[in-house]
């Protein structure tokens, strides 16, 4: 068998023109464009290519970027004092804190700081709670758009057995929140798990965001299973001096297992700015009092 690949590139890019047009319909009903500001804190060489892409994905799709940078430096209050002045801002629909902060910075401080009305990545105790609640919030950007691939692979997941691979605040725990919430069977996996492979082995759905580079062997999958490769790893290219991005699933003994896989790059990462940049839209809409169709985006 060969898999199929899941182009999470070209479904990010539809998603992104769909965002692009209910945007400008909303310039056109509140006076004003969706605003989405950033704020990058040191000078990380992977945060600045992403902020960067995350900017140009934001003007691309009608709306306002704000970007803030500070020195590595900054102390916890300089970054507590810039969150509260985007909470402030009437023209910001949404705030970004990029992670990992400084070490000496206490990241839940900080989130914790940002409007949960504001919170487009969902990471505020209350957008946290909204969803394992069930309730309407901003739901976390990675984790979304895997689901958003799922369903369009699959159609409904109620029932399918699903192994979340991690258990991070960004990616693992909401993911494993929306496989339930979509009625999946969930088992949450991490690094005191026992007897990892039989318990890929017994899953439909298989998510893996570990950060270690082809850790998921291509043998563990149960044969037709659908792989969602979270994992961003840098490693060393074929040719000296070179480097290549790679996921945490073994791509090529994957491949012979899997009905479907996304790709290492190419898969979830695009999905992430696309997903950003519909949850700005919502917060946009929300905050200026613009009915928004609850299945539009
Ligand atoms: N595509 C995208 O848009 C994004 C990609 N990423 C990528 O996803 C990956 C994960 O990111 P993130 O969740 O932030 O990472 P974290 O480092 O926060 O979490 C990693 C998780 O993997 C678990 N783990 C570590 N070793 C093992 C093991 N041997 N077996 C099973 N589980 C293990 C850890 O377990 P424990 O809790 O026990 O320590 C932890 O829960 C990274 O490669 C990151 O770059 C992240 C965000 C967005
Ligand atoms: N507050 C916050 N929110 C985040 O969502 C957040 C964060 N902090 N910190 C870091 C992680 C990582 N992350 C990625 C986003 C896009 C790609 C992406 O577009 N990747 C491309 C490749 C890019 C390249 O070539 O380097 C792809 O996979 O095809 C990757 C990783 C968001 N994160």
């Amino acid at each position: 068998m060969t898999a199929e690949i899941i182009d999470g590139k070209a479904f990010a890019l539809d998603l992104r023109e769909r965002v692009a047009a209910l945007s400008a319909d909303f310039a056109a009903k509140a006076g004003r464009q969706p605003g989405l500001a950033v704020v990058l804190v040191g000078d990380d060489p992977a945060s600045q290519v992403y902020v960067r892409a995350k900017g140009k994905a934001t003007l691309a799709a009608g709306m306002l970027s704000f970007e803030h940078r500070l020195p590595a430096s900054a102390s916890e209050d300089e970054v507590r004092a810039l969150v509260e002045q985007l909470n402030a801002d009437a023209a910001v629909d949404g705030i970004l804190v990029q992670l990992p902060l400084p070490d000496h910075i206490d990241e839940h401080a900080v989130i914790t700081a940002i409007d949960a009305g504001k919170d487009v990545d969902g990471f505020t105790p209350e957008n946290v709670g909204r969803l394992a609640s069930g309730l309407d919030g901003f739901v976390p950007c990675t984790p979304l758009g895997c689901l958003m691939l799922l369903k369009d692979r699959i159609g409904d997941l109620a029932g399918l057995d699903a192994i979340v691979i991690g258990r991070s605040n960004i990616v693992g725990k909401p993911m494993a929140a929306l496989l339930l919430g979509a009625s999946c069977t969930v088992t949450i996996a991490h690094s005191k798990t026992r007897d990892l492979p039989a318990k890929v082995r017994a899953a439909d759905i298989v998510v893996a965001a570990v950060g270690r580079p082809g850790m998921i062997k291509g043998d563990w999958l149960k044969p037709g299973a659908t792989v969602i490769d979270v994992g961003i790893n840098r490693i060393a290219g074929d040719e000296p001096g070179t480097t290549r991005l790679v996921g945490d699933v073994d791509f090529a003994g994957a491949m012979a297992h899997a009905g479907a896989i996304t790709p290492v790059p190419g898969g979830v990462g695009p999905m992430t700015i696309a997903v950003l940049l519909r949850n700005t839209l919502v917060a946009a809409h929300r905050r200026a009092g613009v009915a928004l169709a609850r299945d539009a985006i």
